[in-house]
């Protein structure tokens, strides 16, 4: 057998040269039951890229204690928020790949958009291969991850670079690493926070919680943490709000080391005592809603608040599909087609 793999002749020869756009999100289990959040936490925590502890420790760990009692209790968060249309990161991704592709052919531009999930299904292999028989050897891949991080941008490249590292003819490739300070997506979230203040009014706080990090991962290197300031920085400006409107805060931890603070639901706690009954919540790292956003703010978090006198809180949906998120994708790969 051949060390790399090729297209036959006829494929692979002629009706070439078309451009293809791979959009890539983190994944979600393919049901909300024990099973398959097993299986889809199984290959999650063990990308190095995520969990960074020696590899012998870790795989102890999480086979030994954390894959035995995590799925059945995010399954149960996962039924929270499972729709007809199945887990609301994937449907709303596919939403996304639809309305990209209907922009991008309404502006004249010849190419295809595709969706893979860094961890489960569609998967990156099976996408990018199914991209190379139609003919693309022109790549554009926008992970949608605003603000890069090694754990989530860094890991979607690894997942491309192994897969192309098998290939016999390597399409030309643009990867577009951060976009936390693209014009147009903070025109989108400035927007989406403005809607919803003329609706119902500009509360005394708006929280904007970030995904959180290991706090060691910043001190290795990771911009993470400085492009969720700068996101926040250009979005406070655009709307004019002063120092104490607004707070921005890390939600998200995941084991005993120190993440990224303030932390999001220790800060939500203490509002009420400061006398802030009346908040907003946007997440600004998340462009999709998903298990993050929906259950952990929208119901836990909520109920911190409730729990501790607060009175209204709100959760300002992610971009998803609406028109200024989809237009900011357009621009953002358009000068690569
Ligand atoms: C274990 C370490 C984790 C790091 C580091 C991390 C970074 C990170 N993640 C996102 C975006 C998403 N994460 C989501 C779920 C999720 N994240 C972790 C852990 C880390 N994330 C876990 C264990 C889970 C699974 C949920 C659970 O079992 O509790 C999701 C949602 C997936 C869904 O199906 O809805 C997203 C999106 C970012 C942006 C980020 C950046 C540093
Ligand atoms: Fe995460
Ligand atoms: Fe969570």
């Amino acid at each position: 057998m051949a060390r790399f793999s090729g297209l036959d002749k006829q494929t692979g020869h002629s009706a070439r040269g078309k451009t293809g756009v791979l959009l890539v999100n983190l994944g979600t289990p393919d049901e909300p039951t024990p099973s398959a959040v097993r299986r889809y936490l199984a290959e999650f925590l063990a990308d190095p890229r995520v969990v960074e502890i020696p590899k012998l420790v870790w795989m102890l760990i999480l086979h030994g204690i954390i894959l035995r009692v995590r799925p059945a209790k995010s399954a149960a968060l996962y039924k929270q928020i499972w729709t007809d249309k199945g887990s609301p990161l994937l449907a709303i991704s596919e939403q996304q790949q639809t309305k990209l592709s209907a922009v991008l052919q309404q502006h004249g531009h010849d190419a295809t958009v595709h969706l893979a999930m860094r961890y489960g299904n569609p998967s990156v292999p099976d996408t990018l291969q199914a991209m190379h028989k139609q003919g693309i050897d022109k790549l554009v891949v926008l992970p949608l991850y605003p603000q890069y991080a090694a754990p989530t941008t860094a890991s979607a490249f690894d997942a491309i670079a192994k897969e192309l590292c098998k290939w016999r003819y390597l399409p030309a490739l643009h990867f577009i690493n951060t976009y936390h300070d693209h014009p147009d997506l903070i025109t989108a979230l400035a927007n989406s926070i403005e809607a919803d203040f003329a609706k119902n009014g500009k509360p005394q706080k708006l929280v904007m919680s970030y995904h959180g990090m290991p706090e060691r991962n910043l001190h290795l290197g990771d911009p993470y943490y400085c492009f969720c300031m700068k996101t926040s920085r250009l979005v406070v400006e655009k709307l004019g709000l002063e120092k104490d409107d607004y707070v921005i805060t890390f939600q998200s931890r995941f084991g005993k080391a120190k993440w990224l603070q303030p932390y999001t639901d220790a800060t939500i706690e203490s509002l009420p005592a400061q006398g802030i009954k009346d908040i907003a919540v946007i997440c600004p790292a998340f462009s999709a809603d998903c298990l993050e956003t929906l259950e952990e703010i929208q119901g836990e978090n909520r109920h911190v608040f409730e729990g501790a006198g607060g009175e209204t809180f709100r959760y300002i949906a992610a971009l998803n599909d609406n028109d200024d998120h989809i237009k900011m994708m357009a621009n953002i790969v358009k000068p690569y087609l």
